[in-house]
């Protein structure tokens, strides 16, 4: 095994000895200002908003706080191991980066899915690409190196042209598609209204459309000559309200591991275990679709009693290390970073990133070991005790 993740922790305090100051925050609120001040408005309340007023996005992150690690003693927990397969992959821990639409943007040259990507391959975190990178998803996948990259579809009303991201997706290299159920339609997000951002950040979403031949096919004019008809054609294929009854299709699509985003209820499990689906993805959207609900922490053990075995994915809320290692305990074989991620990235580009996940990793390996779980498999729902 390579360097233990907590040793990011002596590097620091190495450059420190040499009078090095960190380039980066360590805590969450850190980035937050830091982005806020990277950004500007517009993208600060695209990516920093929510739905409604922001309820259940504050609730995600706080329902962490209602868990407690319980310390063991006498385990000798001097090596650590955070590795964990997935369809058939060794991952080098359960973390993985969120899908985040128009995250390029993020960056300071506006190639920030490049950059991300160049995060992956340097950390060995999967990313998730979103359908709406900024750059075709085939120059990114171009930047994930070794580490595997899945794709997220957000699934357009015209089959065939779902079908041909699908085949690009394979052709380019990604391990899985992770098909979000739960964005056909934005939800009310009164930042985003107030800063009329979305359409703005519409004509940074394109890229893997108008890049697409089906999609170009459906159009009179190129999307160079008439980028404008590209856009209406776009907002009219966009949003699929699937059904139950498009499951087996959207299995038949492809061979990959597929995963189905956005699942909080048990029965929805089940009918999507039925549905033959590789992988469930326990996540409300980051509190950014629907206000009110139930944070996402909440629904993750019932979702991993009905998934019975399958791998579940879940994001939502994880904001430190110790989030990870919870998420973990109560199930989770695999747990997403959203926010802090893009947030890393508009302070510091692909260093930034870096920095993010290498802090998450660190402070969740020294969690580990200060409390004895050397092991992902040491820890189980027993770890935690409700505290609130
Ligand atoms: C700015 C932004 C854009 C997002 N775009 C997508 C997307 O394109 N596809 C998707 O499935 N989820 C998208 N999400 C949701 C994330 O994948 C993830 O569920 C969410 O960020 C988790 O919440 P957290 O960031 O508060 O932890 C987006 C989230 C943010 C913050
Ligand atoms: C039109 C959807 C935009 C990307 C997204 O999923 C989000 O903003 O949460």
């Amino acid at each position: 095994m390579s360097q233990p993740f907590g040793f990011y922790q002596n590097e620091i305090y190495f450059e420190g000895l040499g009078g090095v100051v960190p380039r980066f925050p360590f805590t969450y609120e850190g980035l937050e200002s830091r982005a806020e001040a990277a950004l500007g408005p517009s993208l600060w309340s695209y990516v920093a908003g929510g739905a409604g007023d922001e309820l259940t996005q504050r609730a995600n992150a706080s329902a962490f706080e209602r868990w407690g690690l319980y310390p063991r003693i006498f385990v000798g927990a001097a090596r650590r191991d955070l590795s964990v397969e997935l369809f058939g992959m060794t991952l080098p821990s359960p973390l993985f980066m969120a899908p985040i639409g128009v995250i390029g943007l993020c960056a300071q040259d506006g190639h920030g899915d490049l950059a991300t990507a160049g995060a992956a391959a340097r950390t060995g975190v999967p990313m998730v690409a979103s359908t709406l990178t900024v750059d075709p998803l085939e120059e990114v996948a171009a930047e994930f190196g070794s580490t595997p990259g899945f794709f997220q579809l957000y699934t357009p009303t015209d089959r065939e042209l779902a079908e041909s991201l699908v085949r690009r997706a394979e052709k380019a290299g990604f391990k899985a598609i992770v098909v979000t159920l739960d964005t056909w339609v934005t939800g009310w997000r009164p930042r985003d209204l107030s800063t009329a951002n979305f359409p703005q950040l519409r004509g940074h979403c394109l890229a893997n459309y108008t890049s697409d031949p089906v999609f170009r096919a459906a159009l009179d004019r190129t999307p160079e000559e008439d980028p404008r008809a590209a856009a209406i054609r776009w907002a009219q294929v966009f949003g699929n309200p699937l059904t139950w009854d498009d499951l087996p299709w959207l299995r038949s699509l492809t061979e990959l591991p597929l995963i189905v985003k956005g699942i909080c209820h048990p029965e929805d499990v089940r009918r999507a275990k039925d549905g033959g689906v590789d992988g469930i993805y326990c996540s409300n959207h980051g509190g950014r679709q629907a206000n009110g609900g139930l944070p996402a922490l909440d629904a993750l053990p019932g979702v991993v009693e009905a998934a019975d075995g399958l791998p579940v994915l879940f994001d939502s809320g994880v904001r430190t290390g110790t989030d990870v290692v919870k998420a973990v305990a109560l199930g989770a074989t695999a747990v997403g970073v959203g926010r802090p991620y893009a947030y890393g990235l508009a302070i510091g580009g692909t260093d930034g990133v870096v920095h993010v996940l290498r802090s998450l990793l660190a402070e969740a390996d020294l969690l580990m070991a200060v409390d004895g779980y050397p092991t992902l498999a040491d820890l189980t729902p027993e770890s935690l005790r409700r505290v609130l």
